[in-house]
């Protein structure tokens, strides 16, 4: 039997700041930003996870992109990084980071991924990050750790997982957690997400309001502003897919994406008020 995603498994876990707290101690959270032309996956990831309540919120781009993304960030900082090298150098310190979105189907995002995984930060692999690594999956597995989390789409599952979800998406997602020794995030109506411990859940408030472009991209960053204030993995990913849909569905129709960041307070006053 596999558990209902609620807000009464994880709803005392969520990370609230104290007297004590400063925005380095609450969690400092970077986003690996495309090129360019394509910026906007990782600022909507980065926003999302200054929401979630990630003290500290950094975009990592290659040099070409930093002054496309300059003009339409505040809050959210912006560090350029000309190769992995360079990136390894710049992420020291963070807590989780958050690569794939709009990454680039490249060698680079390849690399990236690598020095991301030696750093030390928790990290939420989406989109590219996982499609780059189709017929080479057990490449990602062997650097993965587990309190890292994937975040695929059924397409991008079935790229990394091939033929797993013949057996239906919770065993496939289950299957897919233990083989990739790391958390994994099925998507879709009714998400499910899978521990390498074999801890499961699915989330039954999913909003078909979110089929809409860049709606992964916010939840992956919802989950890294959870991860970088050192939420458990397993229960990031389950408060994050609650409250993402919880926001799609208090917005409902005509939700696009840069929505869903601007609802979550309401989302996160509610589970705070609720908290024990
Ligand atoms: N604002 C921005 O900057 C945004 C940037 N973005 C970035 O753009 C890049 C490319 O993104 P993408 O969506 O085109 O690529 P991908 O998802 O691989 O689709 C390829 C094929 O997969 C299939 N497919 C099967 N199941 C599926 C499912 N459940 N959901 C969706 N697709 C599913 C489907 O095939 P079909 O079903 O049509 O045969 C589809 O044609 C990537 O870097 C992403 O991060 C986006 O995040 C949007 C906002
Ligand atoms: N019909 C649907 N019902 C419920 N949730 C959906 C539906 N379609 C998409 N979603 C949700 O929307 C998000 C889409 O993510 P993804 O496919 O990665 O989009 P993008 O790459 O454009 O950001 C996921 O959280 C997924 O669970």
């Amino acid at each position: 039997m596999i558990e209902t995603n609620d807000p009464a498994l994880w709803r005392n876990f969520l990370p609230w700041p104290d007297a004590q707290t400063h925005k380095h101690t609450r969690g400092r959270l970077g986003v690996v930003s495309g090129r360019a032309n394509q910026t906007g996956a990782a600022r909507l990831a980065a926003r999302a996870g200054l929401r979630a309540g990630a003290g500290l919120v950094r975009i990592f781009c290659p040099p070409d992109a930093a002054s496309v993304i300059a003009p339409s960030i505040q809050a959210v900082m912006l560090t350029p990084f000309a190769s992995a090298e360079s990136l390894a150098r710049e992420v020291e310190g963070m807590d989780a980071m958050i690569i794939g979105p709009a990454a680039g189907l490249d060698d680079a995002t390849i690399g990236n991924i690598h020095v991301l995984a030696q750093s030390g930060a928790a990290l939420v692999i989406d989109a590219d990050g996982l499609t780059i690594f189709k017929g080479r999956a057990a490449e990602l597995f062997a650097i993965l750790d587990r309190d890292d989390i994937l975040t695929p789409h059924e397409g991008e599952f079935e790229r990394l997982f091939p033929g797993y979800l013949a057996k239906g998406r919770v065993e496939a997602a289950q299957d897919a957690a233990r083989r990739a020794q790391a958390v994994v995030v099925l998507k879709g109506a009714q998400t499910v997400i899978a521990s390498p411990d074999g801890r499961a859940r699915i989330n039954i408030n999913d909003s078909p309001w979110l089929a809409t472009a860049g709606s992964g991209d916010v939840l992956a960053g919802v989950i890294g502003g959870l991860l970088a204030q050192r939420m458990d993995s397993f229960d990031a990913a389950c408060a994050a897919v609650w409250m993402h849909a919880d926001a799609a569905n208090r917005f409902g129709p005509g939700l696009i994406a840069e929505d869903l960041s601007e609802i979550l307070p309401a989302v996160l006053r509610d589970l705070w008020s609720a908290a024990e």
